[in-house]
């Protein structure tokens, strides 16, 4: 692969240093091409599968102007670390494929909370290919230098068969029944049957990756995001696919509810010992919910060195949250940071042809064939979570067969006229103030003040910007509410606003979100929007 050349548009581009053209013109358009190129050299480096996983949506590259080094943007420390050490030589080699000259790489990390700048890995000096010496020093992922807590019990095999129960582990006298009841007799969810799109690409394909190496690739993943978003299916199907593809390991999935009572009653009986030689001597660990050790100091001080114990035997850890790690409030800095040293991904909304495969999908499996119309009508209508997708999918199955009348949709729309008119309940300022105000943790009293700080001014754009997408309020009367302010300047944070969103600019507007679009989609969340 060395020495390739990418053509795009019928262009070559390297020789006649399109790197130097890009700059002198400045044009975005150079940019973009540059990337695009570079972007598909190195997919052909890495294969397509990796690629997807690590050059996703959140990892940009580009070559900004001082001294032309490769600038390689990741979302997190953990991301910077996997990607130097694993495919420097790939970058610097598409790199120059592309360029037609050796580069170095620098990393930038696009999240505020985390260091700036990376370390620079220059080109290695053998050519293209090698990988560069002494500079990448990058401890082994999934085996983080951890202190160890009681030594480790011998994992046990996992002899139940592969329809066990989501808790299968303590057993029952140990520890109570899960938070959320789940019927046992159910086949467990794969990730086969979960539905893919640019709101859970990346969780998906971080949930393959985990189970085909078992951790060795990387640990803990994290996964987290809003209600009903397909958390707990990607880690029950997370566990399973261990289980199938490591058969003898012994798998524990359970909740963070159930660590917790499961610890508090050992403590209680005096069985503290056995607890923990349990947990600290299984294969692999799935938790579900793991906000709700957040409070307890007792609870995460165990869940600290159970992590601890595990994570020094390279034991693979699946987590998930209802929000970033470090937007979790009162849990403990020292699980924040392992949680982190791990993959975070976040799993969003998903957008309209996602829901309407989803519901394709679960109408398919339920045997009932809906018609486009209908699943076009629910996809339209229902937008925040998968859960409500699929119960007004139920409804409408429901009332067919309860009522013996056609499938259609004037029968789809009366099954849901109660829930789309509850959810489609019109937002107003105020919604969008107290959604703003609870995410930035601001005072009303200051979005509307004459503060310019960025503390205030960011999430007063945010507000207007929002109002006028979904209040259907006039740019006057916005102005008016926040503030006394007039139409232009609504306008102005309007533009400013959709200005971000397309350049997937101000990354940083507050720790735990990777982009404004991203915090925008967590505020249209909170709206209901
Ligand atoms: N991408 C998807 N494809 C297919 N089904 C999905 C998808 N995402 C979620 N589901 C289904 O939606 C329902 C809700 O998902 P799940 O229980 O995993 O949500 P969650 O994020 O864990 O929610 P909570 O925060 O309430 O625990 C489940 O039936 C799940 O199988």
């Amino acid at each position: 692969m060395a020495g390739h050349v990418s053509l795009m548009q019928g262009r070559r581009i390297g020789a006649a240093s399109p790197v130097a053209d890009a700059d002198a013109q400045g044009l975005a358009a150079g940019r973009l091409e540059l990337e695009s190129a570079l972007r598909e050299a190195l997919s052909e480096r890495v294969g397509p599968s990796k690629f997807g996983l690590w050059f996703g949506e959140g990892v940009h590259l580009g070559v900004p102007g001082d001294g032309g080094a490769l600038e390689v943007q990741v979302p997190s420390v953990f991301f910077r670390d996997w990607i130097r050490d694993h495919f420097s030589p790939s970058l610097i080699d598409a790199a120059q494929a592309v360029t037609g000259r050796k580069v170095e790489l620098r990393f930038a990390i696009r999240d505020e909370a985390d260091p700036p700048l990376g370390d620079v890995v220059g080109p290695a000096a053998d050519g293209p290919g090698a990988r560069p010496g002494g500079t990448i020093t990058v401890p082994v992922p999934g085996n983080p230098k951890l202190p160890l807590g009681s030594p480790p019990a011998p994992g046990r095999p996992d002899r139940r068969p592969s329809h066990s129960p989501r808790f299968d582990f303590p057993a029952a006298d140990q520890a109570p029944a899960p938070a959320r009841p789940m019927p046992s007799a159910r086949a467990p969810r794969r990730l086969d049957d979960f539905i893919t799109g640019p709101c859970n690409r990346l969780a998906h394909a971080a949930a393959r990756e985990m189970i085909a190496s078992a951790g060795s690739a990387f640990s803990p993943l994290l996964i987290h995001g809003g209600v009903g978003l397909g958390k707990t299916h990607l880690l029950e199907a997370t566990a399973h696919g261990l289980r199938q593809a490591h058969p003898g390991l012994n798998v524990v999935w359970t909740t963070a509810e159930a660590f917790t009572n499961g610890f508090l009653d050992a403590m209680r009986a005096g069985t503290l010992a056995n607890f923990r030689s349990r947990y600290r001597g299984v294969g692999a660990l799935a938790i579900d919910d793991i906000h709700f050790l957040a409070g307890t100091k007792a609870t995460q001080g165990e869940f600290l060195h159970t992590f601890n114990a595990l994570a020094g035997r390279g034991v693979p850890i699946i987590l998930t949250a209802d929000q970033h790690p470090r937007r979790i409030s009162k849990l403990s800095d020292e699980l924040v940071t392992r949680f982190l040293g791990g993959m975070v991904v976040k799993l969003e909304s998903p957008d309209l042809p996602t829901r309407r495969a989803i519901l394709q999908a679960r109408s398919a499996s339920r045997g009932v064939s809906v018609p486009a119309a209908v699943l076009d009508y629910i996809a339209e209508h229902l937008r925040a979570s998968v859960r409500e997708l699929e119960g007004a999918l139920h409804s409408v199955i429901a009332h067919a067969l309860l009522t013996g009348k056609r499938l259609d949709l004037s029968l789809a729309k009366a099954a849901l006229r109660d829930t789309i008119r509850h959810t489609a309940a019109a937002i107003a300022l105020r919604d969008v103030e107290r959604a703003v105000c609870n995410l930035f943790q601001v005072e009303p009293d200051s979005l509307k003040s004459d503060s310019r700080a960025r503390a205030v001014a960011y999430p007063r754009m945010l507000a207007m910007y929002l109002a006028r997408k979904h209040t259907g309020a006039a740019y006057s009367e916005i102005g008016r509410f926040f503030g006394g302010r007039n139409h232009s300047t609504v306008i102005s944070a309007e533009k400013k606003v959709s200005g971000w969103l397309r350049d997937e600019a101000q990354a940083a507007l507050l720790p735990g979100f990777e982009s404004a679009s991203d915090l925008l989609a967590e505020l249209e969340r909170t709206l209901g929007a």
